[in-house]
């Protein structure tokens, strides 16, 4: 179910006072923006350069309204006299500073953005690559909810300061010169500017501490309505078929209500806090304009003083509230910055030796003594299995022992972890077709993703031609062995592209390969054939073309070891069988580890594994198994009635007759045995 990502809790665990915690926080927050700053010096100094001449210009800018002030209006006013030279030098100096001021503004915003959105990219692509480079073992470990935000929202929330840095640098010089200005117009009118000022800043440092942590708790609000959005529309299916809807509404509501009322509680503190920010320069203008009012009659400034100070007092505001973003973005970032680092510097990636596979032909498997155990609390698992899960849990309820069977494989905790595999041993000879048959949970797929070392076993060996696959070369074993897992993924892509990938195949090895997985002829009946665009997750097909597809997707790559684990399950039995039959008789010559639940494929296979609680409890031609093993002989005659009932089902259905299946007779039979 959706968990919050609660996407930088405030402090991110920091213990201690307040105050030394927010000093460990805004340390650790310049350290990450160090770390922007080094990676992209040039673009910081050009986007603070802008700041900085904005800053200037923005101080100049009341000098020269002053002056303007008592060289140009008030002559004007008081004598009537005004000269077309002063007129222009005046509307000339105004001009240069609004360009200038522009020249500023458009660098600092154009450059703070280009570091942001870079420092983005890179930690978007270095996150991305990570995630492919780390073993299985640790993405059953790490929620697809997670990953996503760690690439996304976690990087985006680490290098956010970095948008208002350049101003926040540009304000510092700012509000220096200003003061100096200041001081030098008249001390005493700075005096006030040197009340209102550290005021201004302090509210800003107050709000920012107490709207921070109601801010990041919306933030981590909306990530948990849109994990509830995604689940209950990825897992449709469930929902609608088990009647969900209103429970499901009601999940979505309380999350949206939640998001609501913290949004609520921000809102309220912003107008809380924006009047007040509005009002203090204006208050400060205001105490100008008095102190100014008085020292104007006592003729210690001049009437250009007054409108300096009070000018330079309006501008202000703004960037002191920079401060305020910069600090409000901290907290965010560096705990964003915690879990982005926490991936990159994730280990665990697979050893690999420098060892080649030679020669061709159907690889020799050999397993020794394989142990494999999962961590607990692993992964949250993909939705579409949860869907089958949940069927599967509901009929095994309802049939005595499924529990049992679906329980099979797990051996109690053993230090967070469950033994799923204990002491597997098998000789699969090369070019041989290999059926693993065992009830559901029996650790069938767990060894499937071991013999292509997607994950590594505990204790033990896998070898190919007798040499462990620890120590083949990266990337041997991929362009070797080809897997065809349970759930096929389908790109958003042209079928052509789906089935060759980066092969490089041409259009006549593409079709050969459909061919041989029996999906050449509806794809030749696509609109533009190979060419058709597959929409997302390929939800334009079938589940039975969808995993043809992605079996002439691993026959194209000409694999010496094809790994099939319930990957023709939605395909007919007939055309299944076919298939099966068909790989056996091409030049590949491979080797084939077929996780099958169906007679007809089994009895094609030259021998059966049959696994039990993971292990290997007897293996042989199914013939024998079926006369020595009473296990395996209950289970090939479940799968063969239920195939049966289906298709007398079927045949019904097709006659008319009531639809039995809708009962969940057969079908949520053969859901139980598997
Ligand atoms: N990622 C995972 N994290 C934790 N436990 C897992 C994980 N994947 C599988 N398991 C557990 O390992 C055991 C074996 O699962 P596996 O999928 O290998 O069985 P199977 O025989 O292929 O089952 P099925 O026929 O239902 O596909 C099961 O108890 C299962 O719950």
């Amino acid at each position: 179910m959706a968990q919050s990502t609660a996407n930088g809790d405030g402090a991110g665990g920091t213990r201690g006072a307040p105050g030394n915690r927010d000093r460990r926080i805004f340390a650790r927050g310049l350290r990450v923006l160090w770390v922007a700053m080094r990676a992209e010096p040039v673009v910081f100094l050009v986007a603070v350069f802008g700041a900085s001449l904005h800053a200037a210009v923005t101080v100049a800018s009341a000098e020269v309204l002053g002056r303007v002030t008592d060289q140009v209006i008030l002559p004007a006013f008081q004598d009537g006299r005004t000269t077309a030279g002063a007129l222009t030098a005046a509307a000339a100096a105004l001009l240069a500073v609004g360009v200038l001021k522009a020249v500023g503004l458009g660098l600092r915003r154009l450059y703070a953005g280009l570091m942001q959105f870079r420092m983005q990219a890179r930690y978007r692509r270095k996150v991305a690559r990570k995630y492919l480079r780390l073993p299985l073992a640790w993405h059953h470990r790490h929620p697809a909810g997670q990953l996503l935000s760690n690439a996304n929202a976690d990087v985006e929330a680490a290098w956010q300061p970095l948008a208002p840095l350049p101003m926040v640098v540009g304000s510092l010089f700012m509000l220096v010169i200003a003061a100096v200005a200041m001081v030098f117009t008249d001390p005493v009118l700075a005096l006030v500017g040197f009340v209102v000022f550290p005021l201004l800043f302090a509210v800003n440092v107050v709000f920012q501490r107490k709207a921070a942590p109601v801010a990041t708790r919306a933030q981590a609000l909306r990530a948990e309505v849109s994990e509830v959005a995604h689940e209950s529309f990825d897992g449709a299916l469930v929902v609608k078929t088990l009647g969900r809807e209103d429970t499901e509404t009601e999940r979505f509501t309380a999350a949206a209500h939640r998001l609501r009322d913290a949004q609520i509680r921000v809102g309220r503190m912003r107008g809380l806090f924006d009047p007040v920010m509005e009002a203090l320069p204006n208050l400060g203008v205001l105490g100008v304009l008095l102190v100014g009012a008085w020292r104007l009659s006592t003729d210690a400034i001049a009437v250009g003083d007054l409108v300096q100070m009070s000018y330079l007092f309006t501008l202000l505001a703004l960037p002191i509230r920079s401060f305020g973003w910069l600090l409000g973005d901290m907290p965010r970032s560096v705990v964003g910055w915690d879990r982005v680092t926490t991936v990159l510097g994730a280990d665990g990636a697979m050893e690999h030796g420098r060892a080649r596979l030679d020669g061709g032909g159907g690889i020799g498997v050999s397993v020794r003594g394989l142990d494999f155990s999962y961590e607990d609390g692993g992964a949250a698992r993909d939705l579409a299995d949860d869907a089958a899960q949940a069927a599967a849990t509901a009929a095994a309820a309802a049939s005595p022992g499924g529990t049992a069977a679906a329980d099979g494989a797990r051996d109690g905790d053993r230090d967070g972890r469950t033994t799923v595999l204990h002491g597997v041993d098998l000789d699969i000879a090369p070019g041989r077709t290999v059926a693993v048959v065992g009830p559901t949970g029996s650790g069938k797929s767990t060894l499937t993703t071991l013999l292509m070392r997607l994950v590594d076993p505990d204790t033990g060996t896998v070898a190919y031609d007798g040499t462990d696959v620890r120590d083949l070369a990266p990337g041997e074993i991929p362009a070797a062995a080809a897997l065809v897992p349970q759930s096929t993924f389908v790109f958003e892509d042209t079928v052509r592209d789906n089935v060759a990938l980066d092969t490089g195949a041409t259009d006549a090895e593409v079709w050969a390969a459909l061919r041989l997985a029996r999906a050449d002829s509806f794809v030749a009946a696509l609109p533009d054939g190979l060419d058709t665009a597959l929409g997302e997750r390929g939800a334009s097909l079938s589940g039975g073309q969808r995993q043809r597809l992605a079996l002439a997707r691993a026959v194209v790559r000409r694999p010496r070891l094809l790994i099939l684990d319930d990957a023709t399950s939605a395909v007919d039995p007939q055309v299944e069988a076919q298939i099966l039959a068909g790989l056996r008789e091409t030049d590949l010559a491979a080797t084939v580890v077929v996780v099958a639940y169906r007679r007809a494929t089994i009895e094609l296979a030259d021998e059966v594994v049959y696994m039990e609680d993971g292990t290997v409890a007897d293996r042989g031609p199914h013939a024998e198994l079926l006369l020595r093993s009473p296990g395996y002989e209950r289970l090939v005659t479940a799968y063969e009635r239920a195939a049966e009932e289906r298709a007398a089902a079927e045949r019904a259905a097709a006659a008319g007759a009531p639809d039995q299946s809708a009962e969940g007779g057969p079908a949520a039979e053969e859901e139980a045995l598997r």
